[in-house]
């Protein structure tokens, strides 16, 4: 009998299962969306810190970075990620500069596997689309931030527990090559 493509990972250990996974990465790498299907697959919720902090707030991070600022945003977002890491074991994806903090590091490394999705600029600037609804994006051109990004950010999303790439199509790809990390993940 063929195996249904879609099943449930069922070689992933449930001590994985039972800690939150953390997914960090650029704009576009695929967070939200790979997120969304991985909780799927491994029977987790999911939750996003983005639309999270969004609810929370009561505005959107274009908003609040328009009204409060940027510090005023990665405050928020420490706070809501500390909180959504203490609950029942989630799929979590962050906002790709929530990683930055030094707390929320530290905190997301502490408490989680975290998962860094990595894919290369062009790929990003091609998924980011021209006119961002991302603060950081919207002003400049994106190729031009994501690579000042990349270069300041990449050796630090490096210290996440596991680096999977992201940068091939579909999405199905990229969730795939995630269980199959986790399948031989052990804790160092
Ligand atoms: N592995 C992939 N294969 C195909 N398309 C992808 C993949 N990852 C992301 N995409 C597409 O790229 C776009 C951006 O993805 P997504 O919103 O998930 O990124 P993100 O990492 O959450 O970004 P942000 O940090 O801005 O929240 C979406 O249209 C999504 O469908
Ligand atoms: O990379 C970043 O710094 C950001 C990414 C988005 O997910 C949002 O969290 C916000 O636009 C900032
Ligand atoms: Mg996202």
């Amino acid at each position: 009998m063929s195996r249904n493509p879609k099943s449930p990972a069922p070689d992933i250990a449930p001590a994985i299962r039972a800690r939150p996974i953390v997914l960090v990465g650029l704009m576009g790498s695929g967070k939200s969306t790979i997120g969304r299907r991985l909780a799927q697959r491994l029977g987790m919720r999911f939750a996003d810190a983005d639309d999270e902090i969004e609810r929370a707030a009561g505005m959107t991070i274009a908003d609040i970075f328009a009204r409060f600022g940027e510090a005023h945003f990665r405050d928020g977002e420490r706070r809501v990620i500390a909180r959504l890491l203490t609950g029942r074991p989630l799929v979590l994806a962050t906002g790709g500069g929530a990683f930055m903090n030094d707390e929320t590091r530290a905190l997301i490394l502490d408490k989680s596997l975290c998962i860094w999705l990595d894919a290369d600029v062009a790929t990003l600037v091609e998924r980011v689309g021209r006119r961002s609804h991302r603060p950081l994006l919207k002003n400049r051109d994106p190729g031009e931030v994501l690579r000042e990004l990349a270069a300041i950010r990449n050796p630090v999303y490096a210290e996440a527990h596991i680096r999977v790439s992201s940068a091939s199509n579909p999405h199905e790809h990229t969730v795939r090559a995630i269980l199959e990390a986790l399948s031989q993940w052990k804790p160092q």
